[in-house]
C-alpha cells in the first residue's frame, strides 16, 4: 500500500454535498483575478513551462514526432529569451513528456540520447474511456513502467462512478497504484462525464484515498475538459484531503488549454487555492500538447518590454 493510501472512507465519501452556486461564484473571482504587474508576467509564464506535462496523445504518433517532443521539452524556451531573463544557465525544462503506453520507449530513448532526465509519463489503463477489462488495463500500466516510465496517469472507472460504487472504484485505484510500483500516479477523474460537481469531488476523494499522487481534470479527449469551476471542487477536495491526512496531493488540469493567458489564471487559481507551494512541479502540472508555442510568443513579447527577473518573483 502506497504512503499517500488513507484507506476508504465511506462516511466522508457519503456526506459530500457541492454548493454549484459557491463554486461558479469563486471560479468567476479567480478568473478576473488575473492581475500580475505586466514586469512579473514573464516570470510566471517561465513557471507555467516549468509546470507542463508536454504532451503528444494522437493515432499518428511516430518515434520520429515523439522525439521532436522530447527535444522541445528538454529546451522549451529559445536560448536568447531565457538569457534575457537570465535563465539560460538554470536548466529550464517542462515537468515531463507524456505519451500513449506504445511510444514509451521511443521518448525513453530520445531522452536518454540527450543526455535528460526528464521523466516520461504514460497515459495508461484503456485511455481515455478505460473500458477494456481490469486485467488488461492492469497490464497496461506494467508494460509502461517496464518500458522506462516515471509517472502514469491512470482514466478511472467512470461506470463505477456514476453507479456509486466508490468502495469498488477504491480498490481499483488501489491496484493501479500497486502495479505502478515506483512510478508516480495521477488519476484523471474525465470530469466531463461524471455528471455532477459532488460526483467530481467523490471521486476525487476516492482517487486521493487509493494513494494517487496527483489527480487529473480530463483526458483531453472528452467534450468537457478542464474547466475552472471544477477545478475549484477538485483543489478543495485537495485541501480538505490533506488537513485530514496530512497527506500533499498534486493537481493537473489537462485538455483545451492552448493560450499563455489562461495558464496564468491556472497558477492564479493554485496560489489563491493552496497557496505557493502547489506552485511547483512536485505538486501542480499543466497538462496540454498545444499551450508551449503561445506562452514562448507571450515571453518574447513581455522580454522585449518591461520585465522583472524571475527569481526577484513576489512568492516562495
Ligand atoms: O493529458 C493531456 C491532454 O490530453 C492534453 O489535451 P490537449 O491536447 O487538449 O492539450
Amino acid at each position: 500500500i502506497s504512503e499517500q493510501n488513507s484507506g476508504f472512507d465511506l462516511a466522508w465519501v457519503s456526506k459530500v454535498r457541492v454548493n454549484t452556486q459557491a463554486v461558479l461564484k469563486r471560479a468567476q473571482q479567480i478568473q478576473g483575478r488575473n492581475k500580475n504587474k505586466k514586469q512579473w508576467q514573464a516570470a510566471w509564464l517561465l513557471r507555467a513551462v516549468t509546470c507542463i506535462d508536454l504532451t503528444t496523445l494522437a493515432g499518428d504518433d511516430t518515434p520520429g514526432n515523439v522525439h521532436r517532443l522530447c527535444m522541445k521539452a528538454t529546451q522549451p524556451v529559445r536560448y536568447d529569451l531565457l538569457k534575457s531573463m537570465d535563465m539560460q544557465d538554470k536548466g529550464v525544462t517542462t515537468a515531463a513528456v507524456c505519451v500513449y503506453p506504445s511510444r514509451v520507449a521511443d521518448a525513453v530513448k530520445s531522452l536518454k540520447a540527450a543526455n535528460s532526465s526528464l521523466p516520461v509519463a504514460s497515459v495508461a489503463t484503456g485511455f481515455p474511456a478505460g473500458q477494456t477489462s481490469l486485467k488488461t488495463r492492469l497490464e497496461e500500466v506494467r508494460m509502461a513502467v517496464e518500458d522506462g516510465a516515471m509517472e502514469i496517469d491512470i482514466v478511472i472507472n467512470r461506470t463505477l462512478a456514476l453507479t456509486g460504487q466508490w468502495e469498488a472504484m477504491y480498490e481499483e485505484v488501489c491496484q493501479f497504484r500497486e502495479a505502478c510500483g515506483e512510478a508516480h500516479m495521477k488519476s484523471i477523474l474525465a470530469i466531463g462525464e461524471l455528471g455532477t460537481y459532488t460526483n467530481v469531488y467523490k471521486a476525487s476523494l476516492v482517487a486521493m484515498m487509493a494513494g494517487s499522487d496527483f489527480i487529473k481534470t480530463s483526458t483531453g479527449k472528452e467534450s468537457v475538459n478542464a474547466t475552472y469551476p471544477v477545478a475549484i471542487v477538485m483543489v478543495r477536495a485537495i485541501r480538505d484531503y490533506f488537513l485530514k491526512t496530512g497527506h500533499k496531493v498534486g493537481f493537473k488540469p489537462a485538455g483545451g488549454i492552448r493560450t499563455a493567458k489562461e495558464s496564468l489564471v491556472w497558477l492564479t487559481l493554485m496560489k489563491e487555492e493552496l497557496g505557493d507551494e502547489w506552485l511547483s512541479p512536485r505538486l501542480f502540472r499543466l497538462g496540454a500538447s498545444s499551450l508551449l508555442a503561445d506562452i514562448e510568443r507571450q515571453i518574447y513579447h513581455h522580454v522585449t518590454g518591461r520585465y522583472a527577473a524571475y527569481h526577484q518573483m513576489p512568492m516562495a
